[in-house]
């Protein structure tokens, strides 16, 4: 989506076709990586010597040197773009003029991507082991972290544009200046929406991890495909949403209307004579 863009900007249904888009970026995203070995070394600190004193581990030395040249070319300008690390370097070129579509807010939960990333992912969707592609494994590690940071951030726009409903907006103030919590949750999920994503989430992996045959054909794991025919199981990839990247989005969107109200003006509030 366009964020330069200022009409329509918040149209639910276009931010779920983004949501809906980024569901290809992460599933071939994650095929990518799982061509390659764990690679543990790769995560742990200390493993390498840097010239520059950095004492962290490979993956977050090969993201740091990635973000500081995204950060020059105004990446970190965008309200949809959030890095994992920092410091960064201004940009070298002049900031865009994005219209002011989100509330001010300093929320970044990449911190939270990549515990769970290293942790719940990795391991699930690559080979034990040691392969040596270290700069390959890195560079599809900072694909996959890169798609699922901006699919989860997104659950801000996705809370602007659930606060502005005007059928809506009352209660969200009325929960938001109660600090409502799981009031605010219970508000904005959307179960059916949910329940939908992971149904065609299944499938999209199920046809995009598989292999498909000469005459078309796509064998799938009820039909008795080997693990080597299955780039990705579709489990891991529903499993994947369905208990880090939904709750994670949820938590964005609350967290984000939490702070909706701070410096507000509520137009529908009469003002005293
Ligand atoms: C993103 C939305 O908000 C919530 C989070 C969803 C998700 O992370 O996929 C889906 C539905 C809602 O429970 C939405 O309403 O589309």
């Amino acid at each position: 989506m366009n964020l330069l863009e200022k009409d329509n900007a918040l149209s639910l249904a276009r931010l779920r076709d983004v949501l809906i888009r980024l569901e290809d970026t992460i599933i071939f995203a994650l095929i990518e990586r799982a061509q390659f070995a764990l690679n543990a070394c790769t995560y742990q600190p200390g493993v390498y010597e840097y010239n520059d004193g950095y004492k962290g581990s490979f993956l977050g030395y090969f993201l740091h040197e990635m973000e500081k040249v995204h950060s020059r070319v105004r990446r970190y300008t965008s309200p949809d773009e959030y890095p994992f690390t920092s410091p960064l370097p201004a940009p070298i070129l002049p900031t865009l003029d994005f219209p002011p579509t989100l509330h001010p807010n300093h929320i970044n939960v990449n911190s939270d991507i990549m515990d769970r990333y290293l942790q719940d992912i990795v391991p699930k969707i690559c080979a034990p082991g040691d392969d040596l592609n270290y700069g390959s494994s890195a560079t599809r590690d900072v694909e996959c972290l890169q798609a699922l940071s901006k699919r989860i951030h997104y659950g801000k726009f996705i809370a602007e544009s659930k606060f502005q409903d005007p059928a809506q907006q009352q209660t969200y103030i009325q929960l938001i200046r109660a600090k409502d919590r799981d009031g605010i949750m219970e508000l904005l999920t959307n179960r059916t929406v949910e329940a939908a994503l992971l149904r065609r989430l299944r499938r999209k992996a199920m046809i995009y991890g598989h292999d498909i045959t000469e005459k078309g054909d796509i064998i799938l794991e009820d039909e008795g495909s080997t693990p080597t025919q299955q780039k990705i199981p579709a489990d891991v990839v529903v499993d994947l949403y369905e208990r880090f990247v939904i709750p994670l989005t949820k938590e964005v969107e609350v967290e984000y209307l939490l702070k909706r109200l701070d410096g507000w003006q509520d137009p529908s509030a009469t003002t005293s004579s």
